[in-house]
Parts: structure tokens; sequence; C-alpha cells
């Protein structure tokens, strides 16, 4: 379903310096499958969710999302990857401060076309499993870092998509909300046989994937599920 071959990527320093940041990554997510990719600050893991979310391009290696490649694509086609295949959760997730919590989480569906109310009505029981029914109609910017990540999370699973990546999902989680959340991804994997990967470095979430990959220094290494 996801496959990323050889992927290389690597930034310049002011100071002159090449770090890089992703160095030589492969793997394969199968349909049904939540990957972890586990490693610490600084080891590789946004950089390489982003390269899958075309947000970023690689100096080398492609991404195929269905045999389909996701590395290449033209800004246009690139924004509808993310719109109608991709749900995206980065740690800098981007809420309007002035909306509610509900619209924001519906604003992808608003945008392919979905009017409103029944974008709201769809949005509603996401927001019940995730705990956040009661703050539907509260302004973003009244919400916590916690209820954030989680309305990010709503969002990114709004359109349904095949491929789910969230960057550290249970980072500003206590433990229960973060098993619930884990769960809930979890389960949704399974039963539409669609393909998640997070990055985290919270082994509670690394203990709920079917397949961990540890990244140190850019470097994969097989430790199994
Ligand atoms: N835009 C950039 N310019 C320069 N260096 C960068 C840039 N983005 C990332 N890096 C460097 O690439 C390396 C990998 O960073 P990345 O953010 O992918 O790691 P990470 O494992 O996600 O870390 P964290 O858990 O702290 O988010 C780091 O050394 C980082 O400083």
């Amino acid at each position: 379903m996801l496959d990323v071959c050889d992927l290389v990527k690597r930034f310049h320093t002011p100071g002159g310096e090449t770090v890089r940041a992703v160095d030589g990554v492969s793997l394969t997510v199968r349909p049904g499958e939540l990957v972890a990719l586990y490693g610490p600050s600084g080891s590789g893991k946004t950089t390489l969710l982003k390269i899958v979310a075309a947000v970023i391009a690689p100096d080398r290696g492609h991404v195929l999302l269905d045999g389909r490649a996701i590395t290449g694509l033209s800004e246009r086609d690139a924004a509808s990857y993310r719109l109608h295949r991709l749900g995206l959760v980065l740690q800098s997730a981007h809420m309007m401060a002035g909306l509610s919590a509900i619209e924001n989480a519906a604003m992808k569906l608003i945008a392919a076309g979905i009017a409103r109310d029944e974008a709201r009505r769809r949005m509603m029981p996401v927001l019940e499993r995730l705990g956040l029914d009661a703050r539907a109609d509260h302004r973003a910017s009244s919400l916590s870092m916690g209820e954030l990540q989680r309305l990010s999370l709503a969002k990114a699973l709004s359109n349904d998509p095949p491929l789910l990546l969230a960057d550290e999902p249970t980072g500003s989680l206590d433990t229960v909300r973060g098993r619930r959340v884990l769960r809930l991804l979890r389960e949704r994997t399974r039963e539409r046989a669609t393909a998640t990967v997070i990055a985290t470095h919270d082994p509670q979430a690394a203990r709920f994937a079917d397949t961990v990959y540890t990244l140190r220094d850019g470097r994969l290494d097989t430790a199994g599920g």
C-alpha cells in the first residue's frame, strides 16, 4: 500500500555543515497495518513523515501510495493528495482560533465540497470517540494543548483517508487519553484496512503498533512488531 524506497534528505546548516536527516530509508506499510517510527529527538522521524506527506521533497528515493508516486508531484497534485488521500497530524497543527472545534475539524470536508451541516453531522461521532464532543462548539482558541492535538487528529481522520500520518499523536496527552487515541488509531486502521504511520518517542505508542521501526541518525533498524 505504502512503499518508501531509499529516501535521502540532507539539510545544510548556516554554519556550512550537512545534516543527513533521512539517510537511505526503505519501508513498506500494508493495508491494515499501524507502523511506529520510534526514535529520539532529531532521528529524522518528522522529516520522513513530511516527505511521505509531500510537504518536502527528498534528495533521493521515492514514495508510492497504491503504486502511484507521491514524490515529484506538482504543487497542485500534492495539495489534492493531501486533501483527498491523506490524513496528516503534524506537531505544529494550526487551527483557526476564531472558529469552533467542530468547524475546524470539518474544514477538509467543506473544502472537498460537503455542505456544512452534513460535515458537522459526520464529525460529531469522531469528536465523541476522541472525548471532544463536549468541546465541539468551543472556540479553538480556548482549547488546551491536549484538546488541540486530538482536534488535529479528528480533522486528519475526517475525510477517511487511506493513509494517516501522525507526528507524536500522544505527545500532549496523559496515559489514559493517549491510550484511547492509540486504540482508536489501531481499530480504525484494521477495520478499514488503511495504513497508519505514527512518529513517536513514547514507548506506550510503540507498543500499540503492528511494526516498530527504530530510527537513529536518519537510519532504520527493524525491531519487529
Ligand atoms: N529545515 C531544516 N533545516 C535544517 N536542519 C533540519 C531541518 N529540519 C530538520 N533538520 C535536522 O534534521 C534532523 C532530523 O530532524 P527531525 O525533525 O526529522 O527529527 P525528529 O526525529 O522528528 O525529532 P523530534 O522528535 O525532535 O521532532 C535534525 O538534526 C534536525 O535538526
